[in-house]
């Protein structure tokens, strides 16, 4: 079929059936312009409930489905006649005056539509039969679904879509509607796509020398390097996924993308295989870090990337080499004959490429053999060009450390003066550069939004600010240019120095003053120091008393060659503050600490596992102590957030286990199965929550985030009252089939109709649910899983399906409680 039709249903069907179920994420569309139709996702899911859940009818349902109305609105503009009627075309202002105000009539009219009637009513009958057979693929009662999983996101730890088996599957078994249509591109198509720039996977067709995509919910299948499927033909441009290893339900589906995938390309493989033998992502960072193996101890595949980036050099090639791990390649290559053909006993693969596995295997090799060579050569030759560029820019190119201070001292009157006239040309225009604008407050703000690197250490009292080259090299022109003026003033005015210190300070008080504008630390009397400056015989600050950020050998330390971080006290920074701004100024810049407060917060915080922030006392005197470090700063515990996801781990755990006498907290016996430590558990599943889960606070962009922006802990207490409860897969499950999990595992044969009743949404109950019995819950699931017998599990998630507490998603979905 043709692809573009094909990705139209693919991108409309995932959007009803994934994206509007409760899937947390949408999936990545292969159409820029697909919108999201008006169809009412409560209404999707009722059909699918009733009638493919409650009764196994998924014609039925899909009938129903057909039939689901829309409501859409009809604008109607009524133009009444106005040139010959009223002959205002002789008079131009007349006319555009009627035209706009007198002789339009606006109606609007609301009218119901079938939307998929609509939708396939100029297709084909081959193309609405296709349509409906590939709406079932996104049916639940597949045998599978469509889940998500951070494990394969890169360091971003990008969400992205896997598939999960939602019964037991044995070897040999195929899973016939999880099928992947094989669309082959023609090059605009294809360039159309990756202009797109959308996540989509293409696969060589060594046979057709094309490109193609694969098509339906087999796209979302993830490599595993050992597998337990694996993708078979079936038909004419189309796949199918057969199981090779027994597997059970709620294990994730993986095939083996074939040998190459991951080689010719710098991405890497991040299987749950790879995790546990160290190889793929995970050996290349380990390689890349450089770390002994004691250090490397506990850390996993994020911490390490986390790890690695924290001890920041600002070394360009470093830097621009992180920065190329951190971006994920929007576009990967599978050999799809590699993926296909390599099934013996079916008979269908000759069918496809028209090739016997022998004949296929002998010209795919070559074909593999050419593009990987030809692939290792431009690599190496880009490797090669990245070098020589590095070594070109080095010492330009690098972000620069600097103080506050340098960033602030603007004294060149001719950019003040050139501003000054632009302002007065334009007053509307921006004046928000860094070296231009004139204010204290801006210039402060500028610095500190146009970083590239801040960080704040309350403890140590210091700010590092990293900035652009740019303004580096501009503020260390506007010093250097500053002081050599200085030292000739100082050669020449030497009995004028006290004169030249009152003036400063005159300066300082008349805000008409031209040389106000110009330097927001010359305001500071500390600045004439800098008049007294002789590059060749530099002060240390000891000397001269005055404070270190403030000296003259200040100036070495932001010389170009040098990185070396320019610390400035918090109190002399204060008191600089305090004397450049008035109380306004200083009003805003308080607000602007406070935005920079909740957004540490917010970076800080993590929203997935958190459980004891609900219990946390605001006016806690300790609020360090509550995130699991009693002795340390909001720095470290950053810092230590993001070294180690472990530790982050830990340190959730810690809260966790501080909060516990609340009654709305999970008690932390469970062993989490990636690290051997306490771990919170699924309410529903009682298994650990995966590392995966948990570990996302300390993602790669986390971590950044938390780098940004970090000046006080304090968190906002929107994200205080809730945690999810539910592993993201139970409480989907909770939704779609309003039972548990296991629940639905062990009574999969009973029509969800006829536990309806038993059942209560977990919104309806939320106000029953007594703290007694929400203890006793608790206490029950203080048992490790691997103790739990079903029959417990049974009664224990059942209990919990009754009584559930509130959890975020109670919320967002609370619109189709009533469906329940
Ligand atoms: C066919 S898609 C699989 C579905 C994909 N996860 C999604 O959300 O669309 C293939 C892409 O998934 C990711 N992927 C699958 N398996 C992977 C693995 N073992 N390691 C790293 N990335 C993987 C890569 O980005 C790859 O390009």
């Amino acid at each position: 079929m043709d692809f573009c039709l094909l990705s139209k249903f693919d991108d409309l069907l995932s959007d009803i059936f994934l994206d509007a179920q409760f899937l947390w994420f949408d999936i990545s569309k292969l159409n820029s312009d697909h919108r999201r139709p008006r169809i009412p996702s409560d209404k999707v899911l009722k059909i699918i409930q009733d009638q493919v859940l409650a009764t196994g009818k998924t014609n039925e349902a899909v009938k129903e489905l057909l039939r689901i109305r829309i409501r859409i609105m009809i604008m109607i503009m009524i133009t009444y006649g106005w040139r010959d009627d009223y002959g205002i075309g002789q008079s131009g202002w007349i006319s555009s005056r009627w035209m706009k105000q007198g002789y339009k009539k606006r109606k609007d009219m609301l009218k119901e539509m079938d939307y998929f009637k609509h939708y396939l009513a100029a297709k084909s009958t081959k193309q609405q039969q296709e349509f409906i057979q590939h709406m079932k693929r996104y049916m639940p009662n597949a045998g599978y679904e469509i889940a998500d999983t951070r494990r394969y996101g890169g360091a971003g730890r990008r969400m992205e879509a896997c598939v999960t088996v939602t019964k037991d599957w044995k070897t040999g078994d195929e899973l016939r509607l999880c099928t992947g249509m094989i669309a082959h591109l023609d090059p605009r198509q294809e360039h159309n796509v990756k202009k797109g720039n959308r996540d989509v996977s293409f696969m060589w067709s060594a046979r057709k020398q094309r490109n193609c995509l694969f098509l339906g919910p087999a796209r979302f299948v993830n490599h595993d390097c050992d597998p337990n499927a694996k993708f078979v033909s079936r038909g004419h441009n189309s796949v199918t996924v057969k199981i090779i290893k027994d597997i059970k339900c709620g294990d994730e589906l993986t095939v083996f993308y074939g040998k190459h995938y991951f080689t010719e390309t710098t991405y890497e493989c991040r299987c749950a295989t790879c995790e546990t033998k160290r190889t793929g992502s995970i050996e290349s960072e380990d390689e890349g870090d450089g770390l002994s193996s004691s250090e490397s101890e506990g850390d996993t595949m994020l911490g390490r990337s986390s790890k690695k980036r924290k001890s920041t050099s600002y070394n360009d090639h470093d830097l621009r080499r992180k920065r190329s791990s951190w971006e994920i390649p929007k576009v990967q290559r599978i050999e799809l004959e590699e993926l296909i053909g390599t099934f013996e006993d079916n008979d269908d693969s000759a069918d496809i490429d028209g090739y016997t596995n022998g004949g296929f295997d002998q010209r795919q090799q070559s074909g593999i053999t050419e593009s990987s060579s030809a692939a290792t050569e431009q690599h190496t030759d880009d490797d090669d060009d990245d070098e020589d560029d590095d070594d070109d820019d080095d010492d330009d190119d690098r972000p620069r450390v600097m103080s506050i201070n340098y960033l602030c001292n603007e004294n060149d009157k001719k950019r003040y003066q050139q501003q000054q006239q632009q302002q007065q040309q334009d007053p509307y225009s921006s004046s928000r550069s860094p070296s231009f604008s004139h204010s204290p407050l801006d210039i402060l703000c500028n610095a500190v939004l146009g970083a590239e690197y801040l960080k704040v250490q309350p403890k140590q009292e210091e700010i590092t600010v990293v900035v652009s080259p740019e303004i580096h090299r501009d503020a260390a022109d506007r010093v250097k240019r500053t002081n050599e003026s200085h030292y000739h003033q100082h050669q020449h005015q030497h009995q004028h120095h006290q004169q030249q210190q009152q003036k400063w300070q005159f300066m300082d008080e008349d805000s008409s003053s031209d040389t106000k504008a110009d330097s927001a630390v010359g305001l500071s009397p500390q600045l004439q120091h800098h008049d007294t400056y002789h590059p060749s015989q530099p002060q240390t600050a000891k000397q001269s008393k005055i404070p270190p950020s403030l000296s003259a050998n200040t100036i070495e330390r932001i010389t170009p060659a040098s990185t070396k971080k320019t610390a400035v006290s918090k109190l002399q920074w204060k008191d600089s503050i305090d004397s450049l701004f008035d109380d306004e100024q200083l009003s805003e810049l308080d607000d602007f600490l406070d935005d920079g407060s909740d957004l540490s917060s917010m970076c800080n915080y993590d929203i997935t596992s958190d459980s004891d922030l609900s219990n946390a006392n605001p006016n806690s005197s300790n609020k360090i102590q509550k995130h699991g470090h009693s002795s340390g700063t909001p720095l470290d515990l950053r810092t230590k957030k993001a070294k180690s996801p472990i530790r982050s781990t830990n340190a959730h755990e810690t809260q966790t286990s501080a909060s516990s006498s609340s009654p709305s907290a999970i008690p932390n016996t469970n062993k989490n199965t990636t690290g051997g430590k306490p771990g919170l558990n699924c309410m529903a599943c009682g298994r650990a929550l995966k590392s995966e889960t948990i570990s996302d606070s300390t993602a790669v962009d986390v971590a950044v985030a938390n780098e940004l922006a970090t000046w006080t802990w304090s968190p906002s207490a929107a994200f205080t009252d809730w945690r999810p409860q539910r592993c993201p897969r139970c409480e989907r499950h909770v939704r779609v089939f309003t039972q548990e999990w296991p629940l639905r595992k062990m009574k999969k044969k009973t029509p969800v109709g006829g536990t309806k009743m038993d059942l209560a949404s977990p919104t309806t109950t939320t106000k029953q649910v007594s703290v007694g019995k929400k203890r006793s819950a608790l206490k029950k699931q203080q048992k490790k899983p691997s103790q739990i017998n079903n029959s417990e599990a049974v009664s224990r998630n059942a209990s919990f399906v009754q009584q559930p507490p509130p959890t975020p998603t109670s919320e967002i979905f609370s619109g189709v409680e009533s469906l329940f």
